[in-house]
């Protein structure tokens, strides 16, 4: 089994970037959605991701944006990644990745059998996919709502294409997340948190030492 991808989403600030990036991130997340208690403005997002370059990943985290907005951000940001978290179909994925160049990451929302399905028309569209929990339908944003799914739904799941699991994952249970889906990513985002939107420097760091760990194979003494 190789080291698992590791990606630390939702950071906002550069004391708890800096633990994510000291602990051994592989990319980091930077949300921009208003109604996100992780949304960070366009200047901030800059400096943050001039803090995590050629460290980690930058991943942008979008909602069903328009161009213009995606431009905006990749003229101040320069992300390595974009992450289509709203309803973005398998046409707008790929009009994002021709008219931009960058790989993009669409996140599905999976509560049933029907949501796998899903997930895999997007083999050879999307760069990558992130299974997270699929949000209630009122919900006020569609992610980073601490909801574990059932695992056992990605028993269907085509695995030509590369996946992340999300979705309730926390330092506790990522371990077992790992062992029980053989998933090559984790993404986390409020289980790393004190209180909404709060990133917390000691719970980044052991859910990334926990995420590795489960992914590096053991010795195992014979004696
Ligand atoms: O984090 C948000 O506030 C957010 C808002 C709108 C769309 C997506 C959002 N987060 C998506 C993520 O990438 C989260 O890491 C993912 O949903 C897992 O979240 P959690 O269950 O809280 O770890």
């Amino acid at each position: 089994m190789s080291t698992v991808v590791v990606k630390i989403c939702g950071l906002s600030e550069p004391e708890t970037l800096e633990a994510a990036l000291g602990a051994g991130a592989d990319m980091i997340g930077l949300v921009s959605f208003q109604k996100s208690p992780r949304h960070v403005e366009l200047s901030t997002m800059g400096a943050l991701a001039n803090q995590a370059r050629g460290r980690a990943e930058i991943v942008i985290l979008t909602v069903d944006a328009t161009d213009a907005h995606l431009s905006a951000l990749d003229d101040a940001v320069k992300p390595d990644w974009w992450q289509l978290h709203g309803r973005e179909d398998e046409s707008r994925v790929k009009s994002v990745r021709a008219k931009f160049g960058q790989p993009v990451m669409k996140a599905l929302g999976i509560g049933s059998g029907e949501d796998t399905v899903k997930a895999n028309g997007f083999v050879g569209i999307a760069d990558r996919i992130l299974l997270d929990a699929k949000p209630p339908k009122d919900a006020t944003r569609p992610g980073g709502l601490g909801a574990v799914f059932d695992w056992s739904l990605l028993d269907t799941l085509d695995r030509s294409q590369p996946f992340m699991l999300s979705g309730g994952l926390n330092p506790s249970n990522v371990g077992e997340a790992i062992v029980a889906t053989n998933a090559p990513g984790v993404d986390v985002s409020s289980g790393v948190e004190s209180a909404p939107g709060r990133k917390d420097a000691a719970m980044i760091e052991q859910f990334i030492h926990a995420a590795k760990a489960a992914s590096t194979p053991k010795i195992r003494s014979s004696a």
